[in-house]
């Protein structure tokens, strides 16, 4: 089985190695290596995973994941030895892969990826990238891994900030809306839990209706309109939405954060 090591157990580190232990990779192909001793102990407890340091890490791996903040990436990676060939997953925010070459060995196949943290329970979005050196096997591997936890897609890198705006950073989107709207139930009178029950399962819901394809992709403005009946209850509501400017909300936000990450590609010299 392939030998995995996550560098940095924060959020995304662990819903990576999470998703992974429920696919059912071995808990012992799977390292750790993360500074915050507590934080690493709980991950071992809970998961079953082992934790270690980044020389021993970077020795076993087969697949060295790097999941630090972007600021904390270099640091990581100049402290990887050289050594046995592996491919580099960087699931970090920003970070062109030719910054992540630079920093690594000569030659070391580098395939950039955005996540998301869907990943915990099987459904993530991973959208690659590859490095200069990452031929078809390298980025056949990363693809191999990141499919035990969700979908994956390859998009040119020049892609990767407009990916991060809407599959990277999109959840937490969508669990605003889910909190405003529970909390909009609650206002109105609904006990919280029941709130919260309605809330989850619509999103749940909407979810997979837009995500079955049995009939071919579905097409979220005609599944709106099945919903919407003449002078009913949503036209209502989707009129007030309207009205607050919820699209334009939404391409500004989206357009923030792609700049963000263009940003940080730019502060590495992408
Ligand atoms: N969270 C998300 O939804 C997503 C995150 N990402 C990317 O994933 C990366 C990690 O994000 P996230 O998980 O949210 O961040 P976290 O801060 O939650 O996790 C990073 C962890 O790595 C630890 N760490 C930092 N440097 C080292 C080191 N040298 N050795 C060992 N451990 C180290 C940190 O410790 P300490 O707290 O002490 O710094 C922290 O526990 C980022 O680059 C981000 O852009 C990408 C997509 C989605
Ligand atoms: O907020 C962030 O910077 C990271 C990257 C995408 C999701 N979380």
């Amino acid at each position: 089985m392939t030998t995995v090591a996550v560098l940095g157990g924060g959020r995304i580190g662990e819903a990576l190695l999470g998703g992974l232990v429920a696919a059912g990779h071995d808990p012992a192909s799977l390292l750790v290596v993360e500074r915050d001793t507590p934080r690493a102990d709980d991950l071992v407890a809970r998961l079953g995973i082992v934790a270690t340091d980044a020389a021993d890490a970077a020795q076993r791996a087969d697949v060295l994941v790097v999941a630090v903040k972007p600021q904390d990436v270099q640091g990581v990676l100049e402290a990887v030895p050289a050594g046995r060939d592996r491919v580099v997953v960087s699931l970090a925010a920003g970070i062109p892969t030719a910054a992540l070459e630079r920093w690594l060995p000569a030659g070391t196949p580098v395939v950039r990826v955005m996540p998301n943290t869907p990943m915990l329970v099987g459904r993530a979005m991973c959208v690659l990238s590859p490095g200069a050196h990452a031929d078809d096997d390298a980025v056949g591997t990363a693809e191999t891994l990141l499919r035990a936890v969700g979908q994956t897609v390859r998009v040119p890198e020049a892609q990767q900030d407009v990916a991060t705006a809407l599959s990277g950073s999109g959840p937490a989107y969508l669990f605003l809306v889910a909190e405003a709207m529970i909390e909009a139930g609650v206002g109105l009178g609904l006990p919280r839990p029941v709130a919260t029950q309605l809330v989850s399962a619509t999103v749940d819901g909407a979810g997979g209706v837009l995500t079955d394809d049995t009939d071919g992709p579905a097409h979220p403005g005609l599944l709106r309109e099945a919903v919407t009946s003449p002078g009913g209850t949503t036209a209502a509501a989707l009129r007030t939405l309207e009205s607050h400017g919820l699209r334009a909300a939404f391409a500004d936000a989206v357009e923030s954060c792609r700049d963000a990450s263009r940003a940080l590609g730019a502060a590495y010299g992408g």
